[in-house]
């Protein structure tokens, strides 16, 4: 096992890396919380029209045009579809919870 490299902290690549990623995730999140807000107003929507939370077609496209912009990206249909199904549960309930509030 070699003795790591001593450098500065501006040259650093695991800590440069790490602030990079920690940036991101940062996005992420607030994107993450971007798209809720918007689930939510639907959710108010539904309830008001007695429209099911549950939209499988209109999920079914969610899931091809995100598989397909992730191709575009590298990333797998797998980590894809893993990654929109958890977003969708979650939009499943916060609108079921919306739901549940009105009765
Ligand atoms: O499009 C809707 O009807 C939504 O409520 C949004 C959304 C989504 O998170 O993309 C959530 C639930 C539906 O099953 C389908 C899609």
């Amino acid at each position: 096992q070699s003795t790591p490299m001593i450098q500065t902290s501006a040259s650093n690549p695991l800590q440069n890396n790490r602030i990079k990623i920690d940036s991101i995730d940062k996005k992420l999140i607030a994107l993450l919380g971007e798209r809720e807000r918007v689930v939510k107003e639907i959710g108010i929507y539904k309830a008001k029209n007695n429209i099911p939370a549950l939209q499988a077609d209109r999920f079914k496209q969610v899931l091809e045009k995100t598989v397909e912009a992730g191709k575009q990206e590298g990333l797998s249909a797998t980590f894809i579809t893993e990654l929109m199904n958890a977003i969708h549960k979650e939009s499943l309930r916060i609108e079921e919870e919306i739901k549940a509030q009105k009765q």
